[in-house]
């Protein structure tokens, strides 16, 4: 099994910028988000439970989900949340992990938004936390998808704090940097990680 690197931070905290960097460098990316989309597309099992549970509505009028209107409803009733969460992520969590065997490098990484909420850390011999101040995370987050400071904010707000992944975080890139610092500091992980891994096939050859 390869050696598996975590990547995970609160919402527009920069996590797919940083994968952007290690895909760039041919690192294996495994994107949760990406899984998320594909058990919700037309045809899946999935989005028949939703539309049945939230009503036609959820649809848009290609039969895809409406994404943005599931936003708001999830974000604004911790009910719904709940439910959304208890169908989708054994789902995504299963798909992850067949995936994660099918990791053919010597070690790839896992983009995971929500590895401390569902508690998935042990899944990982690593982890990156991409930190980011709130104040940035609501400004990109409106410049990117035109959320509302308030909807961020509750987004923001259901999910893990800052100390709380800061606490379990092997390395920390900070995403108050240019993008061309972010590239330096994903060459030199790229070094540590090609070593880490190397350790890791030795013992466990
Ligand atoms: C609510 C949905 C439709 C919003 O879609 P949208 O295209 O606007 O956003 P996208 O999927 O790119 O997610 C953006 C970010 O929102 C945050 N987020 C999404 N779902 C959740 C959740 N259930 N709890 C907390 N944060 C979440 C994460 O930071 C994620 O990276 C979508 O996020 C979704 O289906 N969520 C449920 C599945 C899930 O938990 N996905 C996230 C982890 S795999
Ligand atoms: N260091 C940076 N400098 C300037 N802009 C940045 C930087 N990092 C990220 N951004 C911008 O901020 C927005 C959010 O970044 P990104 O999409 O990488 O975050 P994310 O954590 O993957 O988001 P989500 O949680 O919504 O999936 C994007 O528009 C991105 O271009």
């Amino acid at each position: 099994m390869a050696y598996i690197v975590a990547l995970t931070g609160g919402i527009a905290s920069g996590k797919s910028t940083v994968a952007d960097l290690f895909a760039a460098r041919q690192i294996e990316i495994i994107d949760a988000d990406l899984i998320a989309r594909e058990v919700v597309e037309p045809g899946q099992p999935a989005l028949a439970t939703m539309r049945d549970y939230f009503g036609r509505h959820i649809l848009l009028d290609n039969g895809q989900l409406d994404r943005k209107q599931l936003r708001e409803i999830i974000f604004s009733d911790p009910k719904h949340k709940q439910w959304l969460n208890n169908l989708l992520h054994p789902l995504i969590q299963q798909r992850t992990q067949q995936k994660i065997t099918q990791c053919s490098g010597q070690w790839c990484l896992w983009v995971v938004p929500l590895l401390v909420e569902n508690q998935l850390q042990h899944l990982a011999q690593r982890v990156i936390v991409v930190d980011s101040e709130e104040e940035k995370q609501i400004e990109r987050v409106y410049k990117r998808d035109s959320i509302s400071r308030s909807q961020a904010l509750a987004i923001i707000h259901s999910q893990a704090t800052r100390q709380q992944r800061l606490a379990i975080a092997d390395d920390i890139i900070d995403n108050n940097l240019s993008k061309s610092a972010l590239a330096e500091k994903v060459s030199q992980l790229i070094l540590t990680y090609n070593q880490l891994a190397s350790e890791y096939k030795g013992r466990n050859l």
